[in-house]
C-alpha cells in the first residue's frame, strides 16, 4: 500500500517491512589466483522507511554489498529483491529503469555534473528517467537541503557541504523506494556532516524514506535505526536503536582493537559523473584475503548481550534530536506532522531541522 503525504511525496509500501531483501548474496571478483570474495552468503532484509546503516572498516565489502543491493554490481550467486522486483530476473533495460525510478544515490564524492546548474543536477534522475519534475517539489527538496537560493550556481561554486546536500538532494527528489549512500560524509567536515545527517535523519522520520548508509564511522551509524556490521565479506551481528556507545561496545565485543579503520578517516573516491555512477562499476582493486566467518550474524537485541556494566551512556551532542534519550526514541516511529511553512527562496532553512518541524 501506498501512502501519498502532503506535496506528493510518497511512501511506498508499508513501513517496516522489507524494501530490500538478499539471500545467500556472494560477490567474488576475478577468478583462480586472483579472487577476491567480497561478500560470502550474505542475508540482508532492510526495512522499508527506516535507517539502515551498514557499519565495517576498510575492505570489509560495504561498497559492494551496496552496490548489489542498488542493481548496480551483478552477484556472483544470490537473489536480490528491490521493491518487489528480484533484480537478477530483469534484463537490462528495465533494470536500469528500475534503479532511475526506485532507487536514489549518494556517494563520498558528489558526482554533481560540471556543466549543470544546480536544479538541473537535482532533478537529473527524473530528467533521465523523463519524469515530470514538479516545481513545488523542487523547491521545497531545495529548501530542506538549504539551497533553494542557489538552485541557478553550477557546482563549482559551491562548498563541499552544500554539493553534498544537493546530491542529497537528487536522491530524495523522486521519493524513490530506496535511497542508497556510500560514505556520504566521508570527505565532509563535522558540521556539514551534522547537516548532512539531520537531512537524511528527517527524510526517514518526516517522509518515510527507507535509507541505507554505508560508513566506517561509528558516530555517523550511530544515528540510524538499526546498523548491520559487516566484516570480511559477512554480516556478522545487527543492532536497532543504536547509540554511540553500545556501538563502540559491539565494536570492541567483534574483537576490533581500534586499527580496523572504524571511525578513521579515509581518501575520497573519484567518480566524476552521476551517469557514470549509474551504470559503471567501481572499479576498485583488491588483494585477496583470509577471513574468520561466524555462521550467526549476532544480535545485539538479546538482553543478555546488551546491558554493559561500568559504561554511562554519552549523549550524542551533535544531533538535532536526542536519539539516544531512550524517552525521545520511543516516540519513534511516530511521525511529528507540524511542519514550519516553505520558505521564501532564501537559504534559510534550518539544516538541523531541515523538514521544518517544530
Ligand atoms: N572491482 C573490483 N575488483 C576487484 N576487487 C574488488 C573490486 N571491488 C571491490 N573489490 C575488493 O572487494 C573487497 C571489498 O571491497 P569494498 O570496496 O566493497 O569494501 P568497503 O568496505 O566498501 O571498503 P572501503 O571502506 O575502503 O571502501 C576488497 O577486498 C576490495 O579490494
Amino acid at each position: 500500500m501506498s501512502r501519498r503525504h502532503p506535496e506528493g511525496l510518497v511512501a511506498h509500501g508499508p513501513v517496516g517491512d522489507a524494501v530490500v531483501t538478499a539471500r545467500n548474496l556472494s560477490k567474488i571478483f576475478g577468478d583462480e589466483e586472483q579472487a577476491v570474495t567480497a561478500l560470502e552468503s550474505v542475508d540482508a532484509h532492510i526495512a522499508r522507511g527506516r535507517f539502515t546503516a551498514v557499519l565495517g572498516p576498510s575492505g570489509s565489502g560495504k561498497t559492494t554489498l551496496l552496490r548489489c543491493l542498488a542493481g548496480l554490481e551483478p552477484p556472483t550467486s544470490g537473489t536480490i529483491i528491490l521493491d518487489g522486483e528480484e533484480i537478477s530476473l530483469l534484463n537490462q533495460r528495465r533494470l536500469t529503469r528500475l534503479r532511475r525510478e526506485r532507487v536514489g544515490l549518494i556517494f563520498q564524492s558528489h558526482n554533481l555534473v560540471p556543466s549543470l546548474s544546480v536544479a538541473e543536477n537535482i532533478t537529473l534522475p527524473l530528467d533521465l528517467a523523463r519524469r515530470h519534475v514538479d516545481p513545488a517539489r523542487l523547491n521545497r527538496i531545495a529548501d530542506v537541503v538549504g539551497m533553494r537560493g542557489r538552485l541557478d550556481y553550477r557546482p563549482a561554486e559551491l562548498s563541499a557541504g552544500q554539493a553534498q546536500r544537493v546530491a542529497c538532494a537528487r536522491a530524495l527528489i523522486g521519493a524513490p523506494a530506496v535511497v542508497f549512500a556510500d560514505e556520504p560524509t566521508g570527505a565532509l567536515g563535522s558540521q556539514d556532516t551534522t547537516q548532512l545527517l539531520g537531512i537524511l535523519r528527517a527524510a526517514v522520520d518526516e517522509l518515510e524514506q527507507s535509507i541505507v548508509l554505508a560508513t566506517h564511522d561509528a558516530d555517523v551509524a550511530a544515528r540510524a535505526d538499526t546498523v548491520i556490521f559487516l566484516q570480511d565479506g559477512n554480516i556478522v551481528a545487527e543492532m536497532n536503536q543504536p547509540n554511540r556507545d553500545r556501538l563502540l561496545d559491539a565494536l570492541h565485543d567483534l574483537g576490533d582493537t581500534g586499527t580496523s579503520g572504524i571511525g578513521v578517516g579515509r581518501a575520497e573516491r573519484e567518480v566524476s559523473q552521476v551517469e557514470e555512477a549509474w551504470s559503471q562499476p567501481l572499479g576498485a582493486q583488491g588483494a585477496p584475503r583470509s577471513r574468520s566467518r561466524s555462521s550467526r550474524p549476532r544480535d545485539w537485541e538479546d538482553t543478555g548481550e546488551r546491558s554493559r556494566p561500568g559504561r554511562s551512556a554519552r549523549a550524542y551532542d551533535a544531533s538535532p534530536h536526542d536519539w539516544d534519550d531512550p524517552a525521545d526514541r520511543s516516540a519513534r516511529p511516530g511521525r511529528r506532522s507540524s511542519r514550519a511553512p516553505g520558505g521564501d527562496g532564501a537559504d534559510s532553512t534550518d539544516l538541523n531541522n531541515p523538514w521544518g518541524y517544530q
